[in-house]
Formats: C-alpha cells, sequence, structure tokens
C-alpha cells in the first residue's frame, strides 16, 4: 500500500493518521514541536490533542518534513488554517506533481481572506487540490464512531481515488465536485457553532439554537453562492451537516469558546482554556470582510464581529438580530438563489 503523509499531530491530524494506519496504509505523520514527537514516540499516545487513544505501529512520527513527503502519494494537510502558508513554503522544493495534497483544515487566510485552496494554488500550483470536509470530530473518529464527510476536486477521479482511500467501514466518504463550497461550508460554520455557544452560555434554550442554526446556514448559503459555491452544497454533509454537529457537541472548539465568551469571559481567558484552535475566532473576520466585498448581508456573522473585534455586548447582539427590519423568508430564499 502506498505511503501517506499527515503533517500536523493536533487532534484531526492525529485521528486521520489512526484511520489510515489501521486500514494498513503506511503512514508518517509529521510534528514540529520535538517534545511533542519525544512524548509521543514513547507513549504511541497524543496527550495534548488526542488523549487516552493509542497510536498503531505502523504510523511513523517524524519531525522531518522531507522524510515525512518523501515517496507519499497523498500530503494530508492537517495543521490550522493560519499554518498551512508556512507549511506549503517549506515542503514545495521537495514536492512531486503527481501527489495529492488533501487539505482539512477549515478556515481562511488571516489578512488575504482567501481559501486554502487559493493558498495551495499560490505556493504549489501544480498538484491535485482535495478538500476533505464534513462532520467529523477526531474524539470520535479516533474510536471508531460512525462517521461521514464529502471529498471534493475538480478532477473526480482523484476525488474517488481520496474517497477509497479513506473510507472505511465507519467512515464513510462521499465526493461532490464543488471545492469552494465544501471549503466554504467547513469553515464558516464555525461562526455559527461560536454564536451557539455564546447562545448556551447565556441561558438560551432550543429555540434560539435551532433559529441561528437555520438562519446560519442561510448566510452561509448567501456568500457561499456569491463565491462561485453550488447552493445543494450547503444542504449536504460539509453544509449543515458540520453546522448541526459543531452547534450541539461537547467536542467542538468553536461550540465551547462561546459557551465561554456567553458566560462573560474575556477571549484571551477563553483561548487559554481551550488550549487548542479556535478557527471561528478569524474566520468571523474573514467572513465579515469578505461580506462587504461579494455585497452579501450576514446579519449573524456581523454581529458575531462586533461582539469580538468590536465592543458588542453578546445581549446587545442578540437584540439586534431579533428586532433587524422584517423579512419573507421565501422570498428572501428566492433572493438569494438569483
Ligand atoms: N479536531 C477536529 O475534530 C477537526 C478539526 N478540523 C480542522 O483541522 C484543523 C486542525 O485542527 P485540530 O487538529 O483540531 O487542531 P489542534 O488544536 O488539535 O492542533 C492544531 C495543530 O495545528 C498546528 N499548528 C497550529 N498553528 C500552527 C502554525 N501557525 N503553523 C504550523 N502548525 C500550526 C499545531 O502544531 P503545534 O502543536 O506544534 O502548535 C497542531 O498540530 C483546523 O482547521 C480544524 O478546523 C477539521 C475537522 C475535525
Ligand atoms: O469541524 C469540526 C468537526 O466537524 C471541529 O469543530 P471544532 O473546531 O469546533 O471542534
Amino acid at each position: 500500500m502506498e505511503k501517506i503523509c499527515v503533517l500536523g499531530a493536533g487532534s484531526w491530524g492525529s485521528a486521520l493518521a489512526i484511520l489510515l494506519s489501521k486500514k494498513g496504509y503506511p503512514v508518517s505523520l509529521y510534528m514540529r514541536n520535538k517534545d511533542q514527537y519525544e512524548s509521543m514516540t514513547k507513549t504511541r499516545e497524543n496527550i495534548k490533542y488526542l488523549p487516552g487513544v493509542i497510536m498503531p505501529n505502523n504510523i511513523e512520527m517524524t519531525t522531518d518534513l522531507k522524510e515525512a513527503v518523501d515517496e507519499a502519494k497523498i500530503i494530508v494537510l492537517g495543521v490550522a488554517s493560519q499554518g498551512v502558508r508556512g507549511l506549503l513554503k517549506s515542503i514545495k522544493d521537495y514536492v512531486k506533481d503527481d501527489q495529492i495534497i488533501v487539505n482539512v483544515a477549515k478556515g481562511f487566510e488571516k489578512g488575504t481572506n482567501l481559501r486554502i485552496s487559493e493558498v495551495v494554488k499560490q505556493e504549489i500550483p501544480n498538484n491535485h487540490y482535495v478538500i476533505l470536509s464534513g462532520p467529523s470530530h477526531a474524539e470520535e473518529v479516533s474510536k471508531d464512531m460512525p462517521t461521514t464527510v464529502a471529498v471534493a476536486c475538480e478532477d473526480m477521479n482523484i476525488a474517488e481515488y481520496v474517497q477509497d482511500t479513506f473510507t472505511n467501514p465507519k467512515f464513510r466518504v462521499y465526493t461532490n465536485p464543488d471545492v469552494i463550497g465544501v471549503e466554504l461550508g467547513g469553515a464558516l460554520k464555525n461562526i455559527i457553532a461560536f454564536g451557539a455557544g455564546i447562545c448556551d452560555g447565556l441561558g438560551y434554550g432550543d429555540n434560539t439554537k435551532a433559529a441561528l442554526m437555520t438562519r446560519g446556514i442561510r448566510e452561509i448559503g448567501r456568500l457561499g453562492m456569491a463565491m462561485g459555491a453550488s447552493s445543494s452544497t450547503f444542504s449536504g454533509l460539509s453544509g449543515i451537516g458540520d453546522l448541526i454537529v459543531t452547534c450541539t457537541s461537547m467536542h467542538s472548539r468553536n461550540r465551547r469558546a462561546g459557551i465561554l465568551i456567553g458566560k462573560g469571559k474575556s477571549l484571551d481567558e477563553t483561548l487559554d482554556e481551550i488550549k487548542m484552535v479556535v478557527e471561528g475566532i478569524l474566520t468571523t473576520e474573514a467572513a465579515y470582510k469578505l461580506s462587504k466585498e461579494y455585497n452579501v448581508d450576514m446579519p449573524i456573522t456581523n454581529e458575531i464581529y462586533k461582539v469580538l473585534y468590536g465592543d458588542n455586548e453578546v445581549k446587545e447582539s442578540v437584540i439586534n438580530l431579533m428586532l433587524r427590519s422584517k423579512t419573507h423568508e421565501m422570498e428572501e430564499v428566492a433572493m438569494d438563489e438569483n
């Protein structure tokens, strides 16, 4: 079986390395942190990011990027979105054109607001790019709990190759040709999950969360369509599917961060407590700017942006959302789709 390399030994990179290694692939798992390497080679456990799960022996851990990438058929980009460009710059000199790049990060690049596919195209333009996204918490995937995701690529043969590679009886992979939609769904749902957490932190109930999720997927789809995505992708796994899991799961770092903000903690206190990447914070800024650029109405994102980057109190934002100008639900859908 061909070698696969996973760059990034956070929770998701580790869970995917475990999944692939259990299928029998030789997996090379790269981490930049030498202490983490020492600890993981000794204990075969990722104590910081995925405690309690043993890493199979056919995962070779390494801190050497060249060694990790060499001869791998698939290169999985498993670091937080803000680490992707630096990682690509470090590997671009020895990546070969026939290596497939599978991105699993859900976010935009800070400053440029580029999607990860656009960052990859700038740095390593010749390779096939695949995005793998969907409702898939690492904690559950690593314990073989039934999970479904989507993979999107401009070349469906490559999408199907990646589908075959990752599929197992507990991990079902669907293909989708809509790279933009699959990327946007996975990234933008983190804003709404953060908002859902705020509502939980404020002590609001199920009605509020259902409202946020329903109105959230509307504005995700609205921006997505303006950016060239297909509307149907947002009713799929990487759209509403991922939105449901992150808005409701205690595994979600975005939701947990929102809960702490809703309870009155500062952003610094919140990030200190979560200790893992909370993509929704920077994604809110990117989506706010993209909504202005594409002239798209995103009321929830707008209010969360004012909470995070302005001086809105969370309760003030709830009032703003509830009392904004009246709309007709179905006329709005028709307008978005035109
Ligand atoms: N956890 C999950 O269930 C899922 C996560 N994802 C997505 O996968 C991506 C990674 O998340 P996850 O593994 O959960 O995050 P974790 O917080 O568990 O781990 C973050 C990983 O990214 C690395 N990293 C962070 N910042 C940088 C940087 N600037 N440069 C290089 N490496 C960096 C970390 O390395 P170090 O430890 O050395 O700092 C670590 O390996 C995110 O985009 C997330 O949205 C997608 C689906 C499921
Ligand atoms: O995207 C995810 C699950 O599909 C992970 O979400 P969090 O980053 O909020 O934990």
